[in-house]
């Protein structure tokens, strides 16, 4: 498997990435953006990103913030490389905008969190995704985490609450939290899984933490309360938040006063994130 440099551009004394290659789970051209805090060889710690709908990897490169931060955890971690999956554009089938191409529940452009039929994004960010990074740079796969933004944060806390002990943190801005009772799982759902709903609660946040019996897990969530998806019924984090409390999950939710679902709630608070996710990985 090839790695194709896109960019580089220095920031924050290290350097962000755009990689291209092949993808064997997805059958197609698959782009990942990579921040290096430093030059140094050392193996570090790996912060997964996983952004939402419509987006591509610019989105959380250009717009979050996350570069002088991840930047500044050199003092508890050698660097702090984030990895933001991104797809390609291959896919027949883009019906709206919150459908398949750059809008596959849950991964922008193709599901993040399921393994249906042709969108094995779920096996593209636990097991592919880590084998290519752990080959080309120099991390510790033995600590890892991660985060996502809407149908991210939600593929962030699929990820981690189906994979009990693999990633030492996760956390989440304005998170899809119980897709199965929420229009854009609805409609993501019997798309891909079917009409059969009792194979989907093998890829619903709620559901999964309502089943955990893994090793403690600590999830961070920030919600904006303007949030025109929190208003719509789509995030459903109170009920992410009752299953959470049922299994001694530790989850810090925090409801910000007029902040929306953009980007700009994302970077108010990124430092945050990467503080919380520090902690954890430099245990
Ligand atoms: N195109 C839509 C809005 C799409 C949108 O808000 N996407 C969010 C993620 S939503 C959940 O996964 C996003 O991150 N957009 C990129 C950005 O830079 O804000 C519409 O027209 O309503």
């Amino acid at each position: 498997m090839t790695l194709k440099l896109v960019s580089s551009n220095k920031c924050a004394g290290g350097f962000q990435k755009v990689f291209e290659h092949d993808s064997s789970e997805l059958k197609c051209k698959m782009k990942f953006a990579v921040f290096l805090a430093s030059e140094e060889t050392d193996k570090c710690p790996v912060l997964y990103w996983l952004s939402g709908l419509t987006c591509s990897e610019q989105n959380f490169i250009t717009n979050a913030g996350s570069q002088i931060p991840a930047a500044g955890t050199r003092d508890h971690a050698s660097s702090l490389p984030i990895t933001s999956p991104r797809s390609c554009d291959v896919d027949s089938g883009a019906v709206s905008w919150d459908l398949r191409t750059r809008a596959g529940h849950f991964g922008g452009g193709r599901p993040l969190d399921l393994d249906a039929t042709n969108y094995r994004m779920y096996s593209y960010v636990t097991q592919e995704l880590p084998k290519i990074i752990n080959a080309n740079f120099p991390s510790d796969p033995s600590r890892v985490s991660i985060s996502g933004h809407s149908m991210g944060g939600h593929g962030a806390l699929v990820c981690a609450l189906k994979n009990p002990g693999k990633y030492k943190a996760v956390s989440a801005f304005a998170p899809i939290c119980n897709p199965t009772q929420c229009p854009w799982g609805q409609k993501a759902f019997s798309s891909y899984l079917g009409n059969d709903r009792s194979a989907w609660e093998a890829y619903d946040a709620t559901a999964l933490a309502a089943a955990y019996s893994g090793p403690p897990l600590d999830v961070l969530i920030d919600q904006g309360r303007e949030d025109q998806f929190l208003s719509a019924g789509q995030l459903l984090p109170d009920n992410l938040i009752a299953a959470c409390s049922q299994k001694n999950l530790p989850v810090v939710f925090r409801l910000h006063e007029g902040y929306d679902h953009s980007y700009y709630f994302i970077s108010s608070f990124m430092r945050d994130h990467m503080t919380h996710h520090a902690k954890f990985l430099t245990a």
